[in-house]
């Protein structure tokens, strides 16, 4: 069985691209972190620290729906916040808050040691596992100021070469993350798939996943000396068919919607984000979004994020699920071969296997 380790494998990054700076020995921004100039006017490209109290920055600016999953209508709304938004906030979600905070501690934990400890963990360049820049970072120009661990499997291996000691708890709060995240995504995956009247042969495999369909990115953002000129996580979409996200309460998740441009996702207590990624879109036919997004940065907080990429077994072939072959906007594509696209043409993997 294909696995996301080989997907990853195959595509192996330099290391210019894998290993972080030092952002704690710094009080200017270098260079090579500076994607804009002092006077560009991308008045939305930073975090006010001051504005981080759960209303919209630009007052009227709407933002992503808030969705109750004891909702009756939850399906329902979940469809209109995909084709709407690509995202949604989840509440009653189901998942344990300390479980989620247990994580978040974990991840501060590991991020607030100094940079020779975490180099320890540094990923391969043909690694899944570990400690290293954001996948993303071979598309950009400037680097980005964030530093993330990624974790496939499980992360033993790379957590001992941490704390040859005391690992365990890591493992352990990681392993519960980790199942709860696949529960959930299970009944999301259902809810969503039958808003889409996807027929039962289609989904067997729902439910069958196993933890190597899963990743889980433990993100950081520390502060910024000019967050303004800076940029926490470059514009992407995420390889994944949905994408579950914990954020701590610093601000700085940021969603692109026509017509309104960047929209800020306030943290909101108890909530899960959920967004679409590249597989939903493909076997909706391009009926729910795919989130644009990016993350922006402050100067006086350091931000945490924990996300949960779901995906289709890794050697699934996903199409669009429509019932003329000559309405579907994508060819059929096989999950691991996307991942390839993707690892060599980021942005313009989607139009790459579009039909017109
Ligand atoms: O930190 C965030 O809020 C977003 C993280 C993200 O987009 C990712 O890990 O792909
Ligand atoms: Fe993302």
């Amino acid at each position: 069985m294909a696995t996301l380790s080989e997907a990853y494998r195959e595509h192996p990054l330099h290391l210019r691209h894998i290993i972080p700076l030092d952002f704690s020995s710094l009080s200017t921004l270098p260079d090579s972190h500076a994607w804009f100039q002092p006077h560009d006017h991308d008045h939305n490209n930073h975090q006010d620290d001051d504005d981080d109290h759960g209303h919209d920055r630009d007052g009227g600016i709407p933002s992503i729906p808030i969705i109750d999953l004891a909702d009756p209508n939850a399906m329902e709304l979940m469809g209109m916040a995909c084709e709407n938004w690509g995202a949604f906030q989840l509440k009653n979600h189901g998942v344990s808050v300390s479980d989620i905070e247990e994580v978040e501690k974990e991840a501060k934990r590991f991020f607030d040691l100094p940079t020779e400890q975490k180099l320890k963990a540094l990923r391969s360049p043909g690694g899944a596992t570990g400690y290293g820049r954001a996948r993303i970072s071979p598309f950009f120009p400037k680097f980005m100021w964030h530093e993330g661990f990624t974790i496939v499997g499980s992360p033993s291996s790379d957590a001992k070469k941490i704390w040859p000691n005391h690992y365990q708890t890591f493992c352990d709060k990681i392993e519960i993350f980790q199942k709860q995240m696949n529960a959930l995504s299970e009944k999301l995956t259902r809810m969503m798939f039958n808003l889409l009247e996807i027929p039962e042969e289609e989904k067997k495999w729902v439910g069958s996943t196993n933890s190597n369909n899963g990743a889980i990115q433990l993100n950081f953002y520390p502060c910024c000396p000019e967050p303004n000129r800076a940029m926490g996580l470059a514009p992407h979409t995420d390889t994944s068919l949905f994408t579950i996200l914990h954020q701590s309460e610093t601000n700085g998740l940021q969603i692109f919607k026509e017509g309104n441009g960047w929209v800020q996702v306030n943290p909101n207590p108890n909530s899960l984000i959920v967004h679409t990624g590249d597989f939903l879109h493909i076997i909706s036919n391009a009926r729910f979004k795919c989130a644009l997004h990016r993350v922006v940065v402050n100067r006086n907080k350091k931000r945490y994020s924990v996300a949960y990429f779901h995906n289709p077994p890794l050697d699934y072939v996903v199409s669009p699920l429509v019932v003329n072959s000559n309405d579907a906007r994508f060819r059929r594509v096989g999950v691991k071969e996307y991942f390839g696209i993707k690892a060599k043409n980021f942005g313009e993997a989607l139009s790459l296997i579009s039909t017109s």
